[in-house]
């Protein structure tokens, strides 16, 4: 199943750059697992905003939020999940 999500990332003003940087280190090494593991596909920045545009494959919505989840900065997003399925005219076989 493929997912586009969307996650705007509002960091609280109180936090200290130590803090900040400790956050980035960790959900940094999160997101590359799961791009590792082949079920984060695409992982893209939106123009001036700190937000992500991402493609997901994954076997259920229950997967898709244990890895959504999972990030470290996850307390800290607004997000924002559409299910995808094959356009009918689509001219490629393969979605991803
Ligand atoms: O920086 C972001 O967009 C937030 C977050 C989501 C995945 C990742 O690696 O970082």
């Amino acid at each position: 199943m493929l997912y586009l999500v969307e996650m705007d990332v509002n960091i609280p003003e109180s936090w200290s750059e130590e803090k900040l940087q400790d956050y980035i280190t960790r959900e940094k090494a999160c997101s590359q697992g799961h791009q590792k593991s082949g079920k984060w596909v695409y992982l893209w920045r939106v123009a001036g905003k700190y937000s992500n545009v991402s493609v997901l494959d994954v076997e259920s919505p229950d997967e898709l939020h244990q890895i959504i989840s999972s990030l470290p900065l996850f307390p800290y997003m607004d997000i924002n999940v559409k299910s995808l399925c094959k356009h009918p005219n689509a001219i490629r076989e393969t979605m991803i």
